[in-house]
């Protein structure tokens, strides 16, 4: 945890919306007029494409989990290492995972391979992680112990699936087949690594479908927002000062399902992120600035 080099970290699974809700993060430093690094948690992947599909065949063989999900495929002491440095100085190193033609096209590499590493800019006024491993605790690293605020981005499991199967087809040129056998190779890692984090997280954003989503691989497309609820829930309102009955009037038809969770229409699920996190942020921001 840091006052002067605060770490955000918004953490959900392969297919669950983290870049889409970075998005929403990024206009949020803008209109706050925050100098964010930004770091993608895929970076922080242990092999490149091609090695990875050669450690897989060789789990395989060996009748081993192995997945992105999971620690054996993660250099999650760099990681760590990275969040604690720049708690503490507000330096580090990054790089960047390139998933296809159009990302690879301007490092002049080949998709499914890493760029090399790079100090980090210096002068930003926070460190904003998306990925899949910013509430991460091993028996070897704790990396949630150095963010400031974890947001866990969770759709119900059908629908991850769903939104994971569309992207991956769409934008990775993946077969549907191929989809679901990663996601089959990865539910041991899933339960022991993905999840759990969702526990630590300070708050949780999780779409629920209002429709039918029960066989999510045959599905043709994603449920649209206004085809969703979002559930909100907070895992302690007095740490952010969360105003309830403000979210309720800012929200329309939006509901209180629990003393600490709200569930809002799923086309609010941007005005709530924004109205929720824009304070919470700026704070964070006053906090720095008094302490510079
Ligand atoms: N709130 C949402 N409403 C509708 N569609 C969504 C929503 N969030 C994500 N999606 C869709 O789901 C798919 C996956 O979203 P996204 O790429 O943000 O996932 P991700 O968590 O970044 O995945 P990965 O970690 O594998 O990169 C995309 O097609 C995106 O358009
Ligand atoms: O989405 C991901 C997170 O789970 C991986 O970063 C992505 O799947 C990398 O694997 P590939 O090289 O096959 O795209």
């Amino acid at each position: 945890m840091s006052v002067k080099h605060p770490i955000i970290a918004v953490t959900g699974s392969s297919g669950a919306g983290t870049s889409t809700v970075k998005v929403a993060f990024e206009h949020i430093f803008y209109r706050e007029g925050i100098d964010a690094v930004v770091i993608e948690g895929d970076s922080f992947h242990r092999y490149d494409r091609n090695e990875m599909r050669e450690k897989v065949k060789e789990a395989e063989r060996k009748g081993i989990p192995f997945s992105h999900f999971g620690p054996a495929a993660n250099i999650l002491d760099k990681l760590e290492e990275l969040f604690r440095q720049y708690s503490e100085t507000g330096t580090g190193q990054r790089r960047y995972y390139l998933h296809n033609e159009e990302e690879a096209a301007p490092w002049g590499q080949p998709p499914g391979t890493f760029t090399p590493w790079e100090p980090i800019p210096e002068g930003s006024d926070l460190l904003f992680y998306e990925g899949l491993h910013g509430g991460v605790v091993t028996d070897e690293v704790n990396v949630a112990q150095w963010v400031d605020l974890l947001i866990g981005v969770v759709p119900v499991v059908n629908l991850e699936w769903i939104q994971k199967i569309h992207r991956d087809c769409k934008s990775r040129g993946y077969s549907p087949e191929a989809v679901t056998d990663t996601i089959l190779r990865r539910m041991h890692d899933y339960v022991h690594y993905i999840t759990p984090q969702f526990s630590r997280t300070d708050i949780n954003f999780q779409r629920v479908p209002t429709v039918d989503t029960s066989n999510p691989f045959i599905a043709r497309d994603i449920p649209t927002p206004d085809e969703s609820f979002v559930v909100i829930r907070f895992r302690d309102p007095k740490k952010f000062g969360i105003d309830f009955p403000y979210l309720l009037a800012m929200l329309h038809d939006s509901f209180m399902s629990r003393r600490n969770t709200i569930v809002v229409p799923g086309g609010k699920m941007g005005l709530a992120m924004e109205i929720i996190l824009t304070p919470i942020i700026h704070e964070m921001m006053e906090r720095r600035r008094r302490e510079l």
